[in-house]
C-alpha cells in the first residue's frame, strides 16, 4: 500500500456495509480522482482476517496480507486517513460459520479446535482466537471519539420523525442488574506514579501461584484496575431474577456485549443459559460435558452438539429443555417466527443497540407469539446498567421522547490505546482455584491490587493510559468551544476508576482556556438526568464519558434522535495526527443481507459513509493544501443535505428506492453542486456533463435499479461472497454505470 500521494484507505468489510461498497466505491472513485485523490481499499472482513493468520495452509493466490496489522501501523503516521466501516465482532458460531464457508471454497484452512490438547491445536486456537470478537475497532481506535449527529440530519429527523412507541405509566419494563459481587462493587484502581511492568497472578488456597499474565507495560500516570464478578453471586442473581419475572408474569431478557466483551460476557451469558435451563443441565450434564457442549456460545451449540444422538435420546433432551420452560418466566424472542430466542446465540442480541431499540417501542420486545410485550431487561452488570434504568423511569413518567423537539447528546469518548474495560480480554481470566487474585510489581514484588476470588470468578485487569485521557480532555473542551454546548463528565466519585479519572480531568482542564464554557462532572445516573431534563427541553449536551458509555450512549441517543445511529458523524482524531473516520456508530445489520439475498432489497442507509466521506475529503484538503479536495467535501455535505431534504434515503420496503438508488442521487446531486459552484472552474467544467447526463437518465436509472427488485439473489457466499456476482447484483443499473465510466 503505497500512501505518498493524498489518499483515503476505503476498508472492506461484512453484511450490508461490505454490499453497499460494492455499489458506492465507483461513485467515489469519479469524483476523488478529479482531485488527484486516490482510494485504496484494504480488507478486513472476518474472511480476510481468518485468511491472514494461514499463509502457510494458502495457495498463492489464496493468501491474503495482514491487513488489519499494517491498518495498525498507518496509525500511527499523521498522513493517515482511513474511511471505516462497520464489520462483524464474531461470536464463535460466526467464526464457524466463516471457516466453513472458507473451506467449502477451496481453501485448506484448520477447524477450529474448540477443546484443544496439543500445542499445535492450541496454537491453531490461538489464531483463531485473534479473528473473534471486537477484534478490529481497538487496533484502529489510536484516538478518542467524537460522535454526533450532523445539523442537516438532525433537521431531517425534526421534520420527518420517525416513529416512537408509546411509554405507558403502567410499564412493567425495568433494568435487573446485580446489587453486590459484580465488577463494580469489588473495584479497586490506581493511578500509578512510575513506569513499571506488573504481572497478574493467582494464588490458590493451596498455596500453588498461577501467573495469568506474566507482564503488563504501565507508564507513569496511567490509570490501572482490578475488579471481579462473582460466579456465585452472577447465579444467584439470575435465580433470583428468573423467579421474580416468572412470579410476576414479566418476561426476561438478557443484554450483554459479547462481541466487545469478548471473554468476560460469553461466561455472563452462558451461566445465564444455564441457571435458565438448570433441571436440564443436571439430569444431562455429563453427556453435555462428553459432547463438548458450551453454552456460552448459545443455546445454538447444545442444539447442533446433540444431532449426532440416537433420535430417541435427543428427543429426551429436548423434552427436558421443553419441561424448564413450565416454570420459568417467558423468553424475549430475537425471532420469534423461526422460534429463536434471547438464548440462541450471544451475538445476536449486543446492549448497546438492544437497549435502545426496546426504549424506543416503550419498553417492548418480541415474545414467542410473536407480540411485544414489557420486559426485565436484565444487564448483569451494575457499573453502566442503572442509566438505562434512568430513562425507563424517565420515559415512565413523561411519554417517549418527541424526535421533533428533542434536544441531542453528542459524546466524546475516551477510548485511545485499548482504554478501559474494552480493552481487558487479554488480562481477563476465568479463575480455576480459590484464592487470591493479585497484580504485582514485577520489579520490586509489591502487590499493588487484591482481589479474594473463587473459583469461576472472572477476574480482570484495565488500563487506561495517561496520554490519552489528557487527548479526551482537550477534545472535550474543543467540541464545548466550537458547538457552545454544556460538557459533563459522565464520571461517578464512588467507583475507584472513574475517582482517579475526576482527579486527573480536574488537573488537564487547567492546561486548556475554559473562560465562558460550561464543564461539570456527574456521576452516570445524576449526568443521564440532567442530560434528559434538557434534551426534553430540546437542549444539548456534550457528553465526555469512558469507553463503555460511549458504545451505550451513541447508540442510545442517535436511536431516540435519529432512529439509527447510522446517521452519525463518527470521528477518530488520531493522536499521531491522521484521522480515522468511522461510518455511523451502528453494526451490520445482517437482517439486510438476508432481505436483499430474498428480494434484492439492500435497506441499509449509506448516509454513514456520506457523512465520513466529507469529513475524511476535508482533512485531507486542509492537510495536502488540496482546495479541490476541500470543494469535494463542501459540495459533498451539500449532496447530502439534498439527499435527506429530496427524501432519498433507502426505503426499507422491496420495490422502493434502495442503497443503490439512494447512491444514485448523492452521486446526481453531488455531480450539480460541483457544476453549479464557481469556486474552482475546472472542477464545475469537468461534472457539468455528469451532472446533466444523471439528470437526464434519473427516470431510466431508477426504473432500473427497480427492476431487479423481488427476486433472489446469489452472492456467492456469505462471509466471503464472490466479487463479480456481487459486483453484478450491487451495479445493475447498466445506464449509472456507464454514465460514471464516461466521467472518469
Ligand atoms: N463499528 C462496528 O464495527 C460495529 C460492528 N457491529 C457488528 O454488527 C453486527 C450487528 O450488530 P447489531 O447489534 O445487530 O447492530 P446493528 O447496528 O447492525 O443493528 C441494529 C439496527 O440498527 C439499524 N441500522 C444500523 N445501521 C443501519 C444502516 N446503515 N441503515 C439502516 N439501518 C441501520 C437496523 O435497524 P432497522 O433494520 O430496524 O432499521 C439494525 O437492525 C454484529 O456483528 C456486531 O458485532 C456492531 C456495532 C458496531
Ligand atoms: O467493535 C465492536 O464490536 C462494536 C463497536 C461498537 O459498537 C461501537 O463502537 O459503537
Ligand atoms: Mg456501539
Amino acid at each position: 500500500m503505497h500512501v505518498e500521494q493524498p489518499t483515503i484507505i476505503y476498508t472492506l468489510t461484512d453484511e450490508a456495509p461490505m454490499l453497499a461498497t460494492h455499489a458506492f466505491l465507483p461513485v467515489i472513485r469519479t469524483f476523488a480522482g478529479a482531485a488527484g485523490i486516490n482510494i485504496e481499499t484494504s480488507d478486513i472482513s472476518v474472511a480476510a482476517r481468518v485468511l491472514a493468520e494461514f499463509p502457510e495452509n494458502l495457495t498463492d493466490e489464496q493468501k491474503v496480507p495482514d491487513n488489519l496489522a499494517e491498518l495498525g501501523t498507518l496509525t500511527q503516521s499523521p498522513d493517515t486517513n482511513i474511511i471505516k466501516l462497520p464489520n462483524i465482532s464474531a461470536s464463535v458460531p460466526q467464526l464457524l460459520a466463516t471457516i466453513k464457508e472458507l473451506k467449502a471454497k477451496g481453501y485448506d484452512i484448520p477447524d477450529l479446535p474448540e477443546n484443544p490438547s496439543t500445542d499445535a491445536e492450541r496454537e491453531i486456537r490461538d489464531r483463531y482466537t485473534k479473528c473473534l470478537g471486537s477484534a478490529v475497532n481497538p487496533v484502529l481506535r489510536e484516538g478518542n471519539s467524537d460522535r454526533r449527529a450532523p445539523r442537516a440530519v438532525k433537521e431531517y429527523a425534526r421534520k420527518h420523525p420517525h416513529s416512537m412507541g408509546k411509554w405507558s405509566m403502567a410499564s412493567r419494563t425495568h433494568v435487573a442488574h446485580m446489587r453486590h459481587g459484580d465488577f463494580y462493587h469489588g473495584e479497586k484502581s490506581m493511578t500509578i506514579d512510575r513506569d513499571c511492568d506488573v504481572r497478574m497472578e493467582l494464588v490458590t488456597e493451596a498455596g500453588e501461584t498461577i501467573v495469568l499474565k506474566p507482564k503488563v507495560s504501565l507508564g507513569k500516570g496511567d490509570v490501572f484496575d482490578s475488579m471481579f464478578m462473582s460466579k456465585k453471586a452472577l447465579i444467584e442473581f439470575y435465580e433470583e431474577q428468573m423467579d421474580d419475572a416468572y412470579k410476576t408474569g414479566v418476561m426476561f431478557s438478557l443484554h450483554v456485549k459479547a462481541t466487545m466483551m469478548r471473554v468476560s460476557h460469553p461466561i455472563v451469558f452462558g451461566h445465564a443459559v444455564r441457571t435458565f435451563y438448570k433441571d436440564a443441565f443436571a439430569k444431562h450434564g455429563e453427556l453435555f460435558d462428553e459432547l463438548g457442549v458450551n453454552v456460552n456460545n448459545g443455546l445454538a451449540d447444545l442444539y447442533s452438539k446433540i444431532e449426532a444422538l440416537p433420535a430417541t435420546k435427543r428427543e429426551e433432551i429436548i423434552d427436558d429443555l421443553h419441561e424448564c420452560h413450565e416454570h420459568r418466566p417467558e423468553l424475549a424472542m430475537v425471532d420469534s417466527a423461526r422460534g429463536i430466542s434471547n438464548f440462541h446465540s450471544p451475538s445476536d442480541v449486543i446492549v448497546d443497540a438492544s437497549m435502545p431499540a426496546m426504549i424506543r417501542a416503550g419498553g417492548k420486545m418480541y415474545g414467542a407469539d410473536g407480540r411485544t410485550k414489557d420486559t426485565k431487561a436484565v444487564n448483569p452488570e451494575s457499573t453502566f446498567a442503572r442509566i438505562y434504568q434512568e430513562v425507563v423511569n424517565f420515559c415512565k413518567t413523561n411519554g417517549a421522547f418527541d424526535p421533533t423537539t428533542m434536544g441531542t447528546v453528542p459524546n466524546v469518548g475516551l477510548m485511545a490505546q485499548k482504554a478501559e474495560e474494552y480493552g481487558s480480554h487479554d488480562k481477563t481470566f476465568e479463575i480455576q482455584a480459590d484464592g487470591v487474585a493479585n497484580i504485582v510489581d514485577i520489579a520490586t514484588g509489591e502487590v499493588l491490587l487484591s482481589q479474594n476470588v473463587e473459583q469461576g470468578d472472572i477476574f480482570r485487569m484495565c488500563v487506561v493510559k495517561d496520554a490519552p485521557i489528557r487527548d479526551w480532555v482537550k477534545l472535550a473542551v474543543n467540541r464545548a468551544r466550537n458547538s457552545d454546548t454544556p460538557v459533563v463528565f459522565w464520571l461517578d466519585p464512588y467507583r475507584p476508576h472513574e475517582n482517579e479519572l475526576i482527579k486527573k480531568v480536574e488537573t488537564y482542564l487547567q492546561d486548556h482556556d475554559t473562560e465562558g464554557l460550561d464543564i461539570s462532572h456527574m456521576s452516570q445516573v445524576r449526568a443521564m438526568r440532567y442530560s434528559l431534563e434538557r434534551v426534553v427541553r430540546g437542549m444539548d449536551t456534550i457528553a465526555a464519558t469512558g469507553n463503555i458509555l460511549r458504545d451505550y450512549l451513541t447508540d442510545l441517543f442517535p436511536i431516540l434522535e435519529l432512529g439509527t445511529s447510522a446517521k452519525m458523524l463518527s470521528i477518530v482524531p488520531l493522536m499521531a495526527g491522521g484521522g480515522l473516520y468511522e461510518t455511523g456508530a451502528g453494526g451490520s445489520a445482517p437482517k439486510h443481507v438476508k432481505q436483499l439475498v430474498e428480494e434484492n432489497h439492500l435497506r441499509w442507509d449509506s448516509l454513514g459513509e456520506f457523512l465520513a466521506l466529507a469529513v475524511s475529503l476535508e482533512d485531507l484538503g486542509r492537510k495536502a493544501d488540496n482546495a479541490k479536495a476541500g470543494l469535494l467535501a463542501k459540495t459533498l455535505d451539500a449532496a447530502t443535505g439534498k439527499l435527506l431534504e429530496n427524501d432519498k434515503s433507502p426505503s426499507r420496503n422491496t420495490g422502493e428506492l434502495d442503497n443503490r438508488g439512494s447512491q444514485f442521487y448523492l452521486a446526481m446531486y453531488w455531480a450539480q453542486e460541483l457544476a453549479a459552484q464557481t469556486e474552482d472552474e475546472d472542477l464545475a467544467k469537468h461534472f457539468a456533463p455528469l451532472a446533466q447526463a444523471l439528470a437526464a437518465n434519473e427516470d431510466t436509472i431508477v426504473a432500473e435499479f427497480a427492476a431487479v427488485q423481488g427476486q433472489e439473489v446469489d452472492l456467492g457466499g456469505y462471509y466471503a461472497p464472490d466479487n463479480a456476482k456481487t459486483d453484478a447484483v450491487m451495479r445493475p443499473s447498466e445506464t449509472f454505470n456507464s454514465t460514471l465510466a464516461a466521467a472518469q
